[in-house]
């Protein structure tokens, strides 16, 4: 599965789809580069859905309360939330299956104890992996920890995210293999923006890495 995150405008957004995102998202958090209003975003959603209905359509979140979450949801007709802020795990369990978590662990001892506490959604995203950078909620363009990563991917359909690039993402998927990949900066012409031939790139880089990765795993089964 791959998520193009940081969607701002309508172009990117058939854009993206139409290189072979399966996953977009739109982020709500005003200090981002990447922010989109929930009346632009609504009107972007309901042109998306007439073309491809199928998409899965994801809003970010950093420190929304539960209501503003539920609420941005229903207005832009969007189908998750991604919390990637400081909440509690109470709100994903008010959230239900609405909502993942985004976290961002230094280790994964961190992210072990993490999961102690917060709720993982049943189905693909159960969760995301970031990377940390302090200071910031995501969109950092830095690694994520990929050790942890790999950890939590073989106990449940995470995405994997943190400065993932055509350049580095086929690396990525055979160490990490993460149910799907989430990008923002990698694939941009400028902050907000995406870049037609970055994103193609990005695509064709994932599933050349799924498809060998589904090589290997079956000749491990024979
Ligand atoms: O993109 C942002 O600006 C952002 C701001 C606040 C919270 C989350 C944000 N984006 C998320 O971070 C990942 C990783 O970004 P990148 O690929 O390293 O640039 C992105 O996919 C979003 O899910």
């Amino acid at each position: 599965m791959i998520k193009i995150c940081g969607i701002t405008t309508l172009e990117d957004a058939l854009e993206a789809l139409a290189a072979g995102a399966d996953i977009l998202g739109f982020n709500f958090y005003p200090h981002s580069p990447r922010y989109i209003s929930p009346t632009v975003c609504q009107a972007v959603v309901r042109a998306v859905r007439e073309a491809h209905p199928w998409a899965i359509l994801v809003g970010v979140f950093v420190n929304a309360p539960a209501a503003q979450v539920l609420d941005t949801l229903d207005t832009c007709g969007l189908d998750l939330a991604q919390l990637s802020g400081d909440e509690p795990p109470e709100i994903l369990e008010q959230l239900g299956e609405r909502a993942f978590k985004a976290f961002r662990p230094r280790s994964q001892d961190e992210l072990e104890s993490l999961l102690r506490v917060y709720p993982l959604r049943r189905e693909g995203p159960a969760a995301l992996v970031d990377a940390m950078k302090p200071g910031l909620y995501g969109g950092s363009g830095q690694m994520a920890d990929w050790r942890a990563a790999a950890w939590l991917a073989q106990r449940a359909p995470i995405l994997l995210a943190g400065g993932l690039t055509p350049e580095n993402v086929a690396m990525a998927i055979a160490q990490v293999q993460p149910w799907g990949v989430d990008v923002a900066s990698g694939v941009e012409a400028a902050p907000g923006r995406k870049d037609k031939i970055r994103l193609r790139a990005f695509v064709q880089q994932v599933r050349k890495a799924y498809v060998a990765l589904s090589t290997i795993n079956q000749g491990d089964e024979l």
